[in-house]
């Protein structure tokens, strides 16, 4: 079910507490609330991703996630991650942004920028997005480290703009996962003339 809660507006960005389901929503392909292996491969194909990298993220999402959204139930072999129980699957490591309930943290996003966004406050450097996932990493929580690695990098690569920066809007955009829908129509209105995805 889409989200359905009273929403507190920040800026354009919902802080309810659908707003880490709205991020995984836009990979449930047909709205059933439950997002399969192949409809996180199509999602990232979607956003303009190459074959290798959706399907690497297909595997390793839907193995690390799933039973993490199904909890107490039987592991199911097809991957299932449940979207309504998605605030399962928090990771440490992160930035707070999302809270334990996956609701969005306004004076932590802002937190993202007033500690690491050094040269400009409306963007990250590459540097600084490494400082900051330096600086948020718990002693020996190593899992923590390579999904907050692993997801940040990932949105670096796909959506740094000519001058290697991270946009504060993009960034905003990922939370609620409308940057997943504003990328999957900049690919479809570039058709045939798609440049090679840049992973
Ligand atoms: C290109 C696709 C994706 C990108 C670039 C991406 C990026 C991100 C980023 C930047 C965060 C914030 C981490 C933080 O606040 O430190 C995040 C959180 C999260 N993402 Fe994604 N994501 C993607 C796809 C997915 C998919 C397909 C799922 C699951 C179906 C997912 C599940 C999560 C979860 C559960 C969190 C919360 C982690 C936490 O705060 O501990 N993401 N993602
Ligand atoms: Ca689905």
């Amino acid at each position: 079910m889409r989200s359905s809660a009273t929403s507190i507006q920040y800026e354009g960005v919902d802080t309810d507490q659908n707003v880490l389901q709205k991020h995984v929503m836009f990979f449930d392909r047909n709205n059933d609330g439950i997002v399969y292996p192949w409809e996180t491969f199509q999602g990232f194909r979607a956003i303009g991703c190459g074959i290798l990298l959706s399907t690497t993220a297909a595997i390793f999402i839907n193995l690390g996630l799933s039973r993490k959204t199904r909890p107490g139930k039987f592991p199911s072999l097809l991957f299932p991650i449940e979207v309504k129980n998605i605030h399962k699957a928090k990771h440490g490591s992160d930035s707070g942004v999302y809270d334990t309930e996956g609701r969005f943290v306004p004076s932590k996003f802002e937190e993202i920028f007033s500690n690491h966004a050094h040269t400009n406050s409306n963007f990250l450097t590459s540097d600084e997005l490494m400082a900051m996932l330096k600086a948020n990493r718990v002693p020996k929580d190593f899992a923590g480290w390579l999904a907050s690695y692993t997801e940040w990098k990932i949105l670096y690569i796909l959506c740094k703009d000519k001058n290697g920066l991270l946009h504060k809007d993009t960034i905003r955009g990922v939370y609620d996962g409308s940057l997943f829908e504003k990328m999957a129509k900049e690919k479809a209105s570039s058709g045939k003339h798609a440049v090679t995805p840049p992973l």
